[in-house]
């Protein structure tokens, strides 16, 4: 999360901008697996300790992560794109059962946030001309700080750069430490353990010098490009590679560029957020929904950035799937949310901007109620998508034990935004925002409104008229065309999106010197006298309250939300005392790739028409299924759909072709019942839809006990 912090810090910088191509093959590793077990036997058990990270698994094993990312290329969870020429850095497909995973997500997302909170969806173009990321501030400031080393060439994006290599000698020094006490312990000379480190690795460093680290780590995304090269030049940090310090941070805008039309006279972008669409559609909008306030749009799509170092398979990528809302509130009033009580007493872990400031990281459990009263969260609307965002995640199966909202520092947050929480999620990779939810203010559709001089406001009927002192713009009309000419409109426009504040200078000017300089985003500055226009406050009574929404925004990266889905969800098993484990995901049902696999015994004719009839109906029931008729043992295939996170199985064996019963068997307890087909199909779909769990099946049908070998 430490784009928000160069981004939001670059607002108000000038910015030079490189183009960056990398290419990075990315290796597949294949761990392959046999075994024979009996489902008895099967177990949670710890993989071999050489391949151990600090994250654990589902049921608290230390993640074996080769094993685990071989299981996703295994099972084409996700796959490099273009591989076979390379690859391309930064660009995944998905898979059948990544991409099957993915449509369940969006599908429990629509109904979570767009059915439940009857919100307007659109889907928006990706193609995006210059012009509005020029007004939404994108052009000139959706940019990262890079630097270069100055002998291998390679691209470095500089807060990565610092905070690997800051991690890399906190790491080193707790080695060395730990050899040390080793070596005490031992009564040998701690000089020599030392030794045993790697070059920079398996240094001890000064407390101190330990404290100030990790205060830099914990505000990582609180510095902008100069005191990034401050801290490189400080700390003297190299480039591992080369041993040589890059180059001071530059800033490098990450939006891909491309034209419109064979002329290429439009230049244009492919949209780093889908927000802007929804903004550009927001009167229509209000009108669809006849003019009512407080309403969210939505939209799903696909948006482009041209990260500088995209890593961590899908954690950073170049193109992925968004799912944003903006949810459009009245400023007035506290940006009250009228649904907040149903939500006020979900406890949320939050990291708050002082806490990280004072270099920790302490997350405080609290209720959401609690943490806007006291200020902690802004307000109501932002509060209440908090812990919509809580339950939706919840929902998904993502582990709850490692989520925080970390709110953004001051210098992180964009100038526009109020307050801006991120929902982080701890996986292999550290701790990864999945969902920024941000207060944007009136910020967009301000800008917008007075670039266009189209009013993206919201009309009020007040029921007590108010009286208004305001500054009015009043044009000479049968001087001003004559005078501008073809320019005449886009001069008015300019006139008719100026603030009170700038009217109030704009009439001083005129009293003072008889005219006023203006700036005409086509034209530049133009110059207007006081024969063209008058500029004088006047009091009027309203009936109509005219304003500008705020606009609170939680966006999601799908690709993000799977990934850590999948991280939380993967555990391994072995069978008793034997050296093969194997790995399950244990998605929720309703989110599960396959929901069933059909395994005939065998291969004979006569389950044919069974199967298909079987198949059938649980199509009908819309529960996805596969059949698995392969040669392959039936703990093979039961296996393999475990890999695939497949939630259940049912078996058709010879006893079903005499009464017409079959087994069903549950993933993540390997246990299984036997009955009537159609009691079974009941079953499979009240665990499906999150009516019974897999405890309620065995209560209401037989247990059956058989080996999966
Ligand atoms: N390069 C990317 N690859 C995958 N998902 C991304 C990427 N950039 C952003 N996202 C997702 O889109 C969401 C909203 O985008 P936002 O602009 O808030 O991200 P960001 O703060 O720029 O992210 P980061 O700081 O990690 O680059 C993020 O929470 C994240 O889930």
């Amino acid at each position: 999360m430490h784009i928000h912090l160069y981004r939001s810090s670059l607002w108000s910088k000038g910015l030079q901008v490189f183009p960056v191509v990398s290419t990075c093959p990315l290796t597949t590793s294949i761990l392959r697996r046999t075994f024979t077990t009996t489902r008895q036997q099967y177990k949670a058990v710890p993989p071999k300790p050489k391949m151990s990270t600090d994250a654990t698994t589902l049921k608290g094993q230390p993640l074996d992560k080769a094993a685990f990312d071989a299981l996703m290329r295994r099972r084409m969870f996700f796959t490099p794109s273009f591989e076979i020429y390379g690859g391309v850095s930064g660009l995944f497909d998905l898979g059948p059962p990544g991409a099957a995973l993915q449509s369940n997500l969006i599908d429990t997302w629509k109904k979570h946030f767009i059915i439940e909170e009857n919100m307007l969806e659109v889907d928006c173009t990706v193609l995006t001309p210059h012009v509005v990321l020029k007004t939404s501030g994108h052009v000139d400031k959706f940019a990262d700080w890079m630097c270069k080393d100055p002998k291998t060439g390679d691209i470095l994006r500089a807060d990565h750069f610092v905070e690997d290599v800051l991690e890399s000698r906190l790491k080193g020094d707790k080695e060395a430490r730990g050899l040390e006490t080793q070596a005490t312990a031992q009564d040998k000379d701690p000089k020599r353990a030392k030794k045993k480190g790697k070059g920079e690795v398996a240094v001890k460093l000064d407390d101190a010098l330990v404290q100030e680290y990790e205060e830099v780590l914990a505000k990582i995304d609180n510095y902008d490009g100069d005191q990034l090269g401050e801290l490189i030049k400080k700390y003297d940090l190299k480039n591992p590679k080369s041993g040589l310090q890059p180059s001071p941070p530059v800033a490098f805008n990450l939006m891909f560029q491309t034209s419109i039309g064979p002329s290429s006279n439009v230049p244009s972008y492919l949209r780093p957020e889908t927000a802007q669409g929804q903004f550009m559609n927001f009167a229509k909008l209000l009108e669809y929904n006849m003019g009512q306030m407080p309403f969210a749009s939505a939209s799903i799509g696909k948006s482009y950035r041209n990260e500088i170092s995209p890593r961590a398979g899908l954690l950073r990528v170049r193109e992925f799937l968004m799912a944003e809302i903006e949810h459009f509130v009245d400023p007035k009033g506290g940006k009250k949310h009228p649904r907040f009580h149903e939500v006020e007493h979900i406890e949320l872990p939050l990291l708050d901007g002082p806490t990280q400031l004072a270099g920790q990281t302490t997350v405080k459990k609290i209720a959401i109620g609690k943490a806007v009263q006291e200020g902690i969260v802004n307000n109501e609307t932002i509060g209440y998508f908090l812990a919509r965002i809580s339950l939706f995640v919840e929902k998904i199966g993502i582990d709850m034990t490692k989520i925080r909202f970390r709110q953004h520092m001051a210098n992180e947050m964009a100038h526009y935004a109020s307050d801006c929480y991120d929902l982080e999620v701890k996986c292999s990779a550290g701790w990864v925002e999945c969902v920024g939810c941000a207060d944007r203010s009136a910020y967009d559709l301000a800008v917008h409104t007075k670039q266009t001089g189209k009013p993206l406001v919201v009309r009020e009927q007040l029921e007590t008229p108010e009286i208004i002192t305001s500054w009015e713009v009043d044009i000479d009309k049968k001087k001003f065309g004559p005078f501008f000419k073809k320019n005449a409109k886009l001069v008015e426009s300019a006139l008719e999106a100026t603030t009170q504040d700038h009217r109030e200078q704009i009439a001083k000017a005129l009293t003072d010197t008889g005219k006023f300089s203006l700036d005409v985003p086509e034209m530049g500055k133009v110059e207007v006298g006081i024969d063209l226009v008058k500029v004088e406050q006047k009091t009027r009574t309203e009936n109509i309250r005219e304003y500008t929404p705020n606009v609170i925004e939680p966006s999601f990266g799908i690709g993000r939300l799977l990934f850590a889905l999948c991280e939380h969800n993967y555990w391994t098993r072995a069978e008793e005392g034997g050296e093969e484990t194997r790995g399950v995901l244990s998605f929720p049902p309703a989110m599960a790739p396959t929901k069933v696999l059909i395994v005939p015994l065998s291969s004979n004719d006569k389950f044919v028409p069974f199967i298909n009839e079987l198949s059938r109906k649980l199509r009908a029931a819309g529960v996805s299924c596969r059949v698995d008729n392969s040669s392959a043992s039936i703990g093979k295939r039961y296996a393999r759909n475990d890999e695939l996170g497949t939630a259940l199985a049912v078996t058709v064996d010879f006893q079903t072709l005499q009464d017409n019963t079959i087994t069903l068997r549950d993933r993540d307890s390997t246990r299984q019942v036997r009955a009537d087909e159609d009691k079974v199909v009941a079953a499979i779909q009240a665990v499906v839809n999150g009516a019974q769990t897999w405890e309620d099946v065995e209560k209401s049908l037989p247990v059956f006990t058989q080996q999966e070998s």
